[in-house]
C-alpha cells in the first residue's frame, strides 16, 4: 500500500528534506522538471526523437517534402505565480535544449515569483521570451505538440482566478474536435495536479459569489456557468505527472487521462517515515495498490492474509460460518448474489434466511448454500442462538420493513455483521438509533444515495460547492461517518474510501490503470456486500475484510472485462486468487 499524501503533508516532507541539507529547494525543482520531462518521452517515445528542421536536401533527419512546418515539435508552457510555475520554466528549458520550440507564458508579477521560481524564471529569460497570460496571445500560433499546465499546483487555495480560466475556455474552445488523428499529435500534461483543483479532496475551487448575495437568480446562474462548462475549470490533461507520491486528490477525482509519479529523490517512508512527521500514523490515508505477484516468492498482500490454507486439521467450520438474510418471495437475488460472493471468497458455510414462504424459490436457485427459513425477530434470535453463525449480511433485497424487524437482533447478537442496502436505507428516518445498536465489528457498505440518507449532515458538507482548500473531502465524510457510526464505513463509488472509527483510512481505486466502469451494473454491490461478509466469516477484522474485499472486487471486474453482470464477480475469484498465488 502507497501512502497517498495532502499538500501539507507533502510540503512537510519537502521542508524536512530540504531542512536536513540533503537537498536544496532549488535542487528538487530542478529534478521536478527533469522528471516530468522524462515521464512525458517515457510516455510518447516518438517526442523524445530529435526535431526536425526543414530542408530541401530531403536528408532522413529532416522534414520531408509533404510535412509542413506543423510537424515541428512545439510546446506552450503556462506558468503561475508559485512554484508550480517554477517547474514550468526548468520543463521549458529542458525542451528547448533538446531542440523543441518553447513558448511561454506568465500568470502573475514575475517579480512576486517565490525565490526558486524567480532563478528558472531568469535563467529562462536569457534563453527565451515570457509572455503574458491572455486570451488572444495563448490562442495564436499553430497549436502546439505539448501544452503544460504549470500553473497551480499544492499551492491553489481558491479557484483559479478569472483571467486563467478565460485562458483555459479559449484553449479548450480552439481544440474542440482538433484532436483529430491525422493532426499534429497533441498532448495536454499538468504539472504536479490539473490547475483548479484541490490536491486534497479533488475537488474543483470555484469562485465565491461576488455578486448580489440576496439575489438568488444571480448566484444560481453564476454557478450554472461554472458547474457546466468545465472548460472554465481547468485543462482536462492526458497526463499528470507528479513528485514523490500521489495526492489524495489524484485518487478522489479522475479528470486526468493517466498520473504518474516521478521520484525526485526525497527517499522512501523509512528516510522521512510519515508518522514521525505528523504524529497520528492514522492520519495517512493509503491507497490499496497491491501489486499482484508474478511468483509465489514474492511478499504480497491481501495475498498473504488470504493464504492460510486449509491444513489437515482444518475442516468447513474452521472457516466460519456466514448466514446472509433474504427477503420475500421474488426479491432473493441479491442475497443470493451476496452468498454466493461469501461462499467463493473463502467462507466455510453460508446460508441464507429468507421469509418461509421465499424457502421454494430459494431451493430451487441454490446447491452448495444452505437454507434456513427466518420469518420474524424470534426465530433469528434461536437460529443465532447457534453460535457457529460468526458472520451476518443484512440488506441485499431484505425489504426495509424486514430490516427495521431483524436488524436489532442480529446487532444485539453481537457477530461481525455487513449492514447494506435496505439495512441502512430502513433508518434514514432515525439514523441514531441505528448508531446506537453498532458495535465495533459491524462494516456498512453505504453508495452515495444511502451514505446520504443516514448521514444527511455529512453529505451535504461534501456535495457543496467548494470554493476554498483544503476542502471537505471524500476521505473527512468517511472518516467522519465511521467515527459516527463507531463502526467501519465503506463509502462506494469508483473511489471506494474506508474508514474505521479510530481515523484509519484507505482508498479503492477504480479509475486510471484499474478502471472498470463495466462494475457500475445492478448486484455488484451486494456481491461487494458478501465478499465482506464472507472475509468477516474467515476471521478477517472489519477494516481487512473491507479493505481486502474492496481491492478483490475490481481485481474480478478487471479479470472479466467488459460485458461483465453481477453473477461473473464471484466466478473470477479463483482466477484473481490463482494470481495471488493463493
Ligand atoms: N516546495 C518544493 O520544494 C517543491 C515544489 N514543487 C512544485 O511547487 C508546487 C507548489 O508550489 P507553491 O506552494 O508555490 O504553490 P503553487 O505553485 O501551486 O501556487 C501557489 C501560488 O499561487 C498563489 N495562489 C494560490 N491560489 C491562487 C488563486 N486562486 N489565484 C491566484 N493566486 C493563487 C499563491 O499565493 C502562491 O503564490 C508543487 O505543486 C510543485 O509543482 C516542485 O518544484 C518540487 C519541489
Ligand atoms: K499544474
Amino acid at each position: 500500500m502507497t501512502e497517498l499524501l495532502t499538500a501539507a503533508q507533502m510540503r512537510a516532507i519537502e521542508q524536512a528534506a530540504i531542512d536536513s541539507g540533503d537537498v536544496t529547494g532549488l535542487e528538487l525543482m530542478e529534478r521536478a522538471g527533469r522528471g516530468v520531462v522524462e515521464a512525458i518521452f517515457e510516455e510518447w517515445p516518438e517526442l523524445a526523437k530529435p526535431n526536425r528542421g526543414a530542408s530541401p536536401s530531403g536528408s532522413p533527419g529532416y522534414l520531408g517534402p509533404r510535412e509542413t512546418r506543423a510537424a515541428r515539435r512545439r510546446a506552450v508552457v503556462l506558468c503561475g505565480p508559485g512554484n508550480n510555475g517554477g517547474d514550468g520554466f526548468v520543463v521549458a528549458r529542458r525542451l528547448l535544449d533538446k531542440g523543441w520550440d518553447v513558448e511561454v507564458f506568465l500568470f502573475g508579477d514575475p517579480d512576486k515569483l517565490p525565490p526558486d521560481a524567480r532563478t528558472n524564471y531568469d535563467v529562462w529569460c536569457s534563453m527565451g521570451a515570457v509572455k503574458k497570460l491572455e486570451v488572444d496571445a495563448v490562442t495564436s500560433g499553430p497549436r502546439p505538440t505539448l501544452l503544460i499546465d504549470a500553473m497551480f499546483g499544492t499551492g491553489l487555495t481558491r479557484a483559479i482566478p478569472l483571467d486563467c480560466a478565460l485562458a483555459f475556455h479559449a484553449i479548450e474552445k480552439r481544440d474542440v474536435g482538433d484532436r483529430h488523428p491525422w493532426l499534429v499529435p497533441y498532448h495536454r500534461v499538468a504539472i504536479d495536479t490539473p490547475s483548479g483543483l484541490d490536491t486534497d479532496s479533488g475537488k474543483f475551487l470555484l469562485p465565491e459569489f461576488s455578486g448580489d448575495a440576496d439575489d438568488e437568480e444571480d448566484w444560481e446562474s453564476y454557478w450554472e456557468w461554472w458547474q457546466n462548462d468545465a472548460s472554465m475549470r481547468l485543462l482536462l490533461p492526458d497526463l499528470t505527472i507528479s513528485f514523490h507520491r500521489r495526492r489524495l486528490g489524484h485518487v478522489l477525482s479522475d479528470v486526468s487521462r493517466k498520473v504518474v509519479v516521478c521520484d525526485i529523490g526525497l527517499g522512501k517512508e523509512d528516510r522521512h517515515p510519515a508518522h514521525l512527521l505528523w504524529p497520528h500514523s492514522n492520519d495517512v490515508v493509503r491507497l490499496l495498490d497491491f501489486d499482484v505477484p508474478k511468483g509465489r516468492s514474492k511478499r504480497a498482500w491481501p495475498g498473504n492474509d488470504l493464504d492460510k490454507r486449509r491444513g489437515a486439521q482444518s475442516h468447513k467450520y474452521t472457516h466460519g460460518h456466514a448466514l446472509i438474510l433474504s427477503g420475500q418471495s421474488g426479491k432473493g437475488g441479491a442475497a443470493r448474489l451476496a452468498a454466493r460472493g461469501a461462499l467463493r471468497i473463502g467462507a466455510g458455510l453460508v446460508t441464507v434466511a429468507p421469509t418461509p414462504g421465499a424457502l421454494q424459490e430459494n431451493a430451487a436457485r441454490l446447491d452448495a448454500i444452505m437454507l434456513s427459513p427466518v420469518g420474524d425477530a424470534p426465530t433469528l434470535e434461536t437460529v443465532l442462538a447457534d453460535e457457529r453463525f460468526n458472520a451476518l449480511c443484512l440488506g441485499p433485497g431484505l425489504g426495509q420493513e424486514r430490516a427495521r424487524e431483524l436488524v436489532p437482533v442480529a446487532l444485539a447478537a453481537e457477530r461481525a455483521t455487513v449492514l447494506d442496502a435496505d439495512a441502512l436505507t430502513a433508518f434514514a428516518d432515525n439514523p441514531a438509533g441505528l448508531f446506537d445498536m453498532l458495535h465495533e465489528n459491524c462494516v456498512l457498505t453505504p453508495h452515495a444515495g444511502e451514505f446520504a440518507r443516514l448521514f444527511p449532515d455529512i453529505a451535504e458538507k461534501l456535495n457543496a460547492p467548494a470554493t476554498q482548500g483544503p476542502a471537505y473531502s471524500k476521505v473527512d465524510a468517511t472518516r467522519e461517518a465511521a467515527a459516527r457510526a463507531g463502526c467501519v464505513v465503506l463509502f462506494k463509488g469508483p473511489d471506494t474510501v474506508i474508514a474505521a472509527p479510530d481515523g484509519r483510512c484507505s482508498i479503492n481505486s477504480a479509475a486510471y490503470e484499474r478502471s472498470a466502469p463495466w462494475l457500475a451494473s445492478a448486484g455488484t454491490g451486494d456481491v461487494l456486500a458478501g465478499f465482506v461478509t464472507g472475509l468477516l466469516a474467515r476471521g478477517f477484522k472489519p477494516i481487512q475484510a473491507a479493505e481486502t474485499a474492496a481491492w478483490m472486487h475490481v481485481e474480478c471486474a478487471l479479470e472479466f472485462g467488459p460485458g461483465l453482470i453481477a453473477e461473473d464477480l464471484s466466478e473470477m475469484l479463483p482466477n484473481v486468487f490463482r494470481k495471488l498465488g493463493v
